[in-house]
């Protein structure tokens, strides 16, 4: 999918939640709440995170076959972008030249183009203003301006000159991007109905299966069911509910470990991620398959793959192939020339994702044979997802596995890292959950009763939001955005880092400063202070599931472990890759607070609440 030709502009019809268990959290009256754009606020301020029904859409994915990625592994096309150069210089002497033969022709059509464009915006909608242009160059537009690594940080300055809401072009497309949370909002919110669907780059359309997921798929029925299905399932507060003991044995495991390694390794510093991202893995299969995976046999790669080599082929490959360049997305009118190594890559991984995964749904198939049943995702759509291919329910599994196994661990590295760099606001934090702990170990029964700690969790977020831009969003027909005219064919990218950097509306935004989110001004159970979730319709269905493992993991090993960082480490924030993984994992020195025993012996039952 993906071709402008399959999208069908759809009335907003907004109705009741269809049968999606979304999670019920109060939400702030603060600047930041999404109040009925999300959904309906009560009059008490419950605010149930529903998904309203739109206009039916006729599903065009019913048949499609394998491919997927996930939310937070494909969020900007300028990490996309920052490959490009290397890749147009790579290309063979014939391709070269036939661009090159070309460039005349199209610098004189971008030019045409641009102002007939022109022309035709301020005729269609004359109260509008136009949008500020980023000022680039003929046919590449200002696709050389982001080839650094980091296009949420070059939006953000671009913000500061062009303000909050700009538009610029990456070869043939336009993106307007949105910096500031109000305008962001209106895009998520109220003029969702005419910017619902994506059109995603060539690797993505792939990788995706031509949008046959949650994250990546349009606002249509097919989405709308299968949220449903992953929310009830998996991430809605039911399913967490009875999914509580798998989180409960990764902050206890975690704890054990760190503890073991500490106390066998007393000189060597800790590198937290090489724990936490085991476990989290470990976890995502739970959840995803019903039971505990150490190794599976794949037919179609003739070999057994351990846990490390699953991951390495579910997760961190489809990163890696989220933001392969092709060169072409960005000049549809060359689509003609060839560029098979690139694709045959691509279609690898995608073969590989599939392989891998089918092999672990026939090892639930084999033990739903013998009549065990378990509380899983996949037990739940092989029995009852009778609409669904094969081909989907392999794409399904794969995206419940890759969503729960990055943006948490981000968040928890993140937050875990300010606090060992600030002695202080750590041994704050550590008073606060002896108060309300005593002697009992941190449970997640303890965390609303910490707002410390879900400041510090929320803080993690602003500065270093996880999903530093949405994945694109595409304007189908006209509209506007903070008072500017956007014309059907453009597409949105809301840059969340830009808004959680706003200057109005954070105070020194660079600084890491929990506090800001204590000052009265925020609901305490409201997960969406930030932007980091995104918003509207499409929120991110794993807000919850991602606070619950993130506070109990921070408060937990805060209690139990003094933190500090290795010598070298105070200014190392550098980020990769699409989503904002620590570009070097934390090193931390760890004192335990407590004694072997105590750290080893297990949970209370808590009863609080
Ligand atoms: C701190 C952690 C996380 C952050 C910051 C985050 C952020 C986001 C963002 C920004 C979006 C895009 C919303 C949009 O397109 O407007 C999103 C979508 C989504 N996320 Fe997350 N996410 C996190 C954790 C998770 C987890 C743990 C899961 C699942 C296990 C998950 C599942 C999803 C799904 C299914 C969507 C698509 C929702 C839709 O399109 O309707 N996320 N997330």
């Amino acid at each position: 999918m993906g071709s402008l030709s399959t999208l069908r502009l759809s009335a907003v019809n907004p109705g009741p939640a269809i049968g999606t268990e979304q999670p019920t959290i109060r939400t702030t009256t603060g600047a930041l709440s999404f109040g009925q754009g999300i959904v309906g606020v009560d009059r008490g301020g419950a605010c149930s995170l529903r998904a309203a029904a739109v206009g039916p859409r006729p599903s065009h994915r019913q048949s499609s076959s394998s491919f997927v990625v996930s939310a937070e592994s494909m969020a900007s096309v300028g990490m996309v972008l920052q490959d490009l150069p290397r890749k147009m210089a790579s290309l063979p002497a014939s391709t070269a030249a036939a661009i090159g033969g070309f460039s005349l022709l199209l610098l004189f059509a971008y030019i045409l183009k641009g102002r007939v464009g022109q022309r035709q915006g301020q005729g269609r909608n004359s109260n509008l203003r136009p949008l500020p242009e980023v000022p680039g160059v003929p046919v590449l537009g200002n696709l050389h301006q982001l080839k650094e690594k980091k296009p949420h940080k070059t939006f953000t300055n671009w913000a500061e000159t062009y303000g909050p809401v700009y538009s610029i072009k990456t070869g043939a497309s336009t993106i307007v991007v949105l910096n500031s949370a109000e305008v962001a909002k209106e895009a998520m919110v109220t003029r969702y109905s005419s910017i619902s669907s994506r059109k995603l780059s060539k690797a993505l359309d792939i990788l995706t299966s031509s949008k046959c997921m949650v994250a990546m798929s349009d606002y249509d029925e097919f989405h709308k069911m299968v949220k449903k299905y992953i929310l009830n399932n998996v991430l809605g507060p039911s399913a967490q509910k009875r999914l509580r003991g798998n989180r409960d044995n990764l902050v206890e495991n975690i704890s054990k470990q760190l503890n073991d390694f500490v106390n066998g390794h007393p000189c060597e510093p800790v590198n937290f991620r090489r724990f936490f991202q085991n476990e989290l893995f470990a976890l995502s299969l739970k959840q995803a398959l019903g039971d505990e995976v150490k190794a599976v046999y794949v037919e179609e790669l003739g070999t057994t793959l351990s846990k490390d080599e699953i991951f390495k082929v579910l997760v961190l490959d489809m990163m890696h192939g989220a933001i392969e360049v092709d060169w072409r997305d960005f000049f549809p009118y060359l689509q003609w020339v060839p560029n098979k190594a690139w694709e045959d890559k691509i279609k690898q991984y995608a073969f590989r994702r599939k392989a891998v995964t089918n092999a672990l749904i026939r090892e639930q198939k084999k033990r739903i044979a013998t009549g065990k049943d378990l509380d899983s995702y996949t037990d739940f759509l092989l029995r009852e997802a009778k609409t669904l291919t094969e081909d989907q329910i392999t794409i399904l599994v794969w995206e419940a596995i890759i969503e729960a196994a990055d943006t948490t661990l981000i968040t928890t590295e993140w937050a875990l890292y300010e606090l060992a760099k600030n002695p202080l606001k750590q041994e704050l934090l550590y008073q606060e959950i002896q108060k309300v702990c005593g002697s009992q170990k941190l449970t997640e029964d303890h965390i609303a009763k910490i707002p410390y700690l879900s400041a510090v969790f929320h803080e993690t977020l602003r500065k270093h939001s996880p999903v530093p831009v949405v994945p694109l969003r595409y304007a189908h027909e006209d509209t506007e955005l903070g008072g500017y005219f956007v014309p059907a064919g453009s597409q949105i990218a809301i840059n969340i880092y830009g808004c959680n950097m706003d200057k109005n509306q954070y105070e020194n935004p660079l600084d890491w400063i929990p506090e800001r989110f204590l000052d009265g001004k925020y609901d305490e159970a409201d997960l969406f202070k930030t932007m980091a979730f995104g918003g509207g319709k499409r929120v991110c269905a794993g807000a919850l599931q991602a606070s619950l493992i993130s506070c109990a993991a921070i408060g937990r090993l805060v209690q139990d472990f003094e933190w500090r960082l290795m010598e070298g480490e105070q200014d190392n924030e550098d980020t990769i890759s699409l989503t904002t993984h620590k570009l070097h994992p934390m090193l931390a020195k760890l004192k335990p607070r407590r004694s072997r025993e105590e750290i080893m012996r297990p949970t209370e039952e808590v009863l609080i609440r």
